[in-house]
């Protein structure tokens, strides 16, 4: 009996004479497995039942959800999907694979790292069974969301404790709820701004395109709105632009309430008649490019902006694995106790 449990108490005792073993877990949204109807439609269903992302009456919501949306929409997004998948697969699941790689390098390599996405695979329990496995008893959480949102960095908050009611040992935890106030973010972000200007000389605007939420998730007091006004402020001090330069917007609406605004789309078609020709637009809320970026800002936005007489139209992708973006995001981990 007692040489069974050794290893068990062995731990414990090393776990109260010297720093725990820490392992750190990355999240981010998810992604489908595959671009396919059935693929997004597991997916949707997941992301979609989360009541962080959609909050309306709750019976009322699953009705509308598996009697309409479920067999709409995933047939629609699945083409949108295709038009951006790659040979690595979804390119948000490539890229935060790379963010993983990066940080567990910088990091001692004694410090256990691991991805999870908020819905679809590798799942947040799949990412912490890992940890589990590597015998950890502190994690620090890092959700992938520079600006804290309810519905994304809140909602991860829920799936980690959801899985760790299962742990009989629950370890030390600790939980990281955004991190655009780093200085180090607006510097990253200004040096993918400065880079811009470098190659392509200065637009006549740079549009700062967030994802949007309802906007009641504001009127409830939910920060995320006040984050991404300064984001846009900090990162135009950093890269010294003119604050009359730069446009903070919204994208990607969901259903027919109001959503956060100026919509991104709306001042797109908008800008040209107002003699802006000219843009550079960015989205600092996703840390690695994804449908968001890649299709809706890259490809259909674009579209809208030159179809209403725009002339020049510059994306500038997401930190992804930038070393600047690891450096960042290892200087956050490491003040939180990472070695
Ligand atoms: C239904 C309401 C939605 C809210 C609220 C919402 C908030 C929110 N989302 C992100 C980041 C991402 N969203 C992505 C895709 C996406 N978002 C919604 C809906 C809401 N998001 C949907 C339905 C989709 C799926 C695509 C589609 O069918 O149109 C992605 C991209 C995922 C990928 O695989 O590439 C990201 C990332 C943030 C940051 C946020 C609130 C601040
Ligand atoms: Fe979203
Ligand atoms: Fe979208």
């Amino acid at each position: 009996m007692a040489a069974k449990y050794r290893a068990l108490t062995d731990n414990a005792h090393d776990t109260v004479k010297t720093t725990p073993k820490v392992g750190v877990l990355i999240t981010n949204l998810g992604t489908p497995d595959e671009p396919t109807k059935r693929g997004l439609k597991r997916y949707l269903a997941e992301f979609l039942s989360d009541p962080r992302i959609v909050e309306i009456p709750r019976l009322l919501w699953l009705f509308i959800l598996h009697g309409i949306i479920l067999n709409l929409r995933p047939k629609q997004s699945a083409k949108l999907y295709q038009s951006i998948w790659t040979e690595d697969g979804s390119p948000l699941l490539a890229i935060s694979r790379r963010q993983r790689d990066a940080i567990a390098k910088a990091l001692d390599p004694k410090v256990k790292v691991a991805l999870g996405m908020r819905y679809g695979n590798p799942s947040i329990a799949s990412a912490l069974a890992e940890l589990q496995a590597a015998g950890v008893r502190k994690i620090i959480v890092l959700p992938l969301y520079p600006q804290y949102a309810a519905a994304t960095v809140g909602s991860t908050f829920d799936a980690v404790s959801k899985e760790l009611q299962h742990w009989r040992w629950v370890p030390e935890l600790h939980f990281l709820s955004g991190y655009c106030e780093h200085p180090s973010y607006a510097t990253a972000l200004a040096n993918t701004l400065k880079e811009h200007q470098a190659k392509h000389g200065t637009p006549d605007k740079w549009v700062f395109s967030y994802h949007g939420t309802p906007k009641f998730s504001l009127e409830k007091g939910d920060p995320y709105y006040c984050f991404c006004v300064k984001t846009t402020r900090l990162v135009a001090e950093q890269a010294g632009l003119n604050p009359d330069d730069c446009i903070t917007t919204f994208q990607s609406r969901f259903g027919k309430a109001e959503w956060l605004k100026p919509y991104t789309e709306q001042t797109l078609k908008e800008l040209p008649a107002q003699g802006v020709k000219n843009i550079a637009i960015l989205s600092p809320a996703f840390s690695a490019d994804c449908l968001e970026t890649l299709e809706e800002l890259d490809e259909q936005n674009r579209e809208f902006f030159l179809e209403a007489g725009g002339e020049q139209y510059h994306y500038i992708p997401a930190l992804n694995d930038r070393a600047d973006h690891i450096e960042l995001l290892v200087d956050v981990l490491r003040k939180a106790g990472a070695a």
